[in-house]
């Protein structure tokens, strides 16, 4: 309980406060309500190599989805990586305080990390050490309009992140996102000042199963439109990941094989 109560206070103290989240959500919110041209200055370009980063809309996977102008913005945050011609010079402030937001999941990464070493018993680095020095952070906007028909369209359709760690910003009004757990869906509450940790593939593995990257998707609203921002933490692209090895033993054999960075780049 204490070390958990460590955690929490090293998070404010890394300035992760309610009042820069709010600030974080307001820039999203900003951006998304700028008129239509003025977005699509950062668009995506799908012939390029620049694969998913940029603006857009939701490409259509199926026939059977039906188009709701769900919104998005793919950025990514390492400094030495960023392509600013994807980030947003409006509002003013929007550069500036996804920096902030950068520096700081960058250190709560590490509380993270090591406080789930710490829960396990393990050495705090054995997380860490698998992460890397290089860890890549992907920033995903996403605006949900409302939509008259939330019983046929979904915001996001059921899936895992693949990263490590997802560090979702939920929209401080609106809810949206649900979990999935013994085949019934369980709505995930607002807290204005907290910042959700989601566990995903990555983090799966490398614990050998005992924590689960879950089942989540997004419904949609009808009265009111909503935002989020995910930001994606996933491992250096030098790393190979797998189970932790005192995570391995009889009672608990290698659910997964040591896997080269789902991410890699060619
Ligand atoms: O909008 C949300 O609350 C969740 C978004 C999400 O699951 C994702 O971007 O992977
Ligand atoms: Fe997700």
């Amino acid at each position: 309980m204490l070390k958990w109560l460590f955690n929490v206070l090293q998070l404010i103290n890394h300035g992760m406060t309610p009042s820069f989240l709010d600030e974080v959500r307001e820039v999203t919110k900003q951006f998304f309500a700028l008129p239509m041209e003025e977005k699509q200055k950062y668009s995506r370009d799908a012939e390029s190599a620049d694969g998913i980063e940029g603006y857009g809309n939701d490409k259509i996977l199926s026939e059977k989805q039906i188009l709701n102008g769900t919104e998005r913005l793919h950025i990514t945050l390492n400094p030495e990586q960023r392509k600013l011609k994807f980030w947003p010079e409006n509002p003013k402030v929007f550069r500036d305080i996804l920096n902030d937001y950068t520096i700081k999941l960058s250190m709560v990464i590490e509380i993270i990390l090591t406080a789930i070493a710490r829960s396990l018993d393990l050495e705090d680095n054995c997380f860490l050490d698998q992460y890397g020095k290089e860890g890549k952070m992907n920033a995903g906007f996403n605006y949900y309009p409302k939509c008259p028909r939330p019983d046929l369209v979904i915001g996001i359709e059921e899936h895992t992140d693949a990263a490590a760690i997802t560090f979702l910003l939920q929209d401080n009004e609106v809810e949206g996102l649900q979990f999935q757990k013994d085949n019934q869906w369980f709505k995930v509450p607002i807290i204005p000042e907290a910042l959700l940790v989601i566990v995903g593939d990555q983090a799966e593995i490398m614990s050998n199963g005992i924590f689960k990257s879950p089942v989540h998707r997004v419904v949609t609203n009808s009265e009111r439109e909503r935002i989020s921002l995910a930001v994606f933490c996933l491992p250096g692209f030098n790393e190979e990941i797998g189970p932790i090895d005192r995570l391995v033993d009889e009672s608990r054999p290698r659910l997964y094989k040591k896997v080269p960075h789902i991410f890699k780049e060619t």
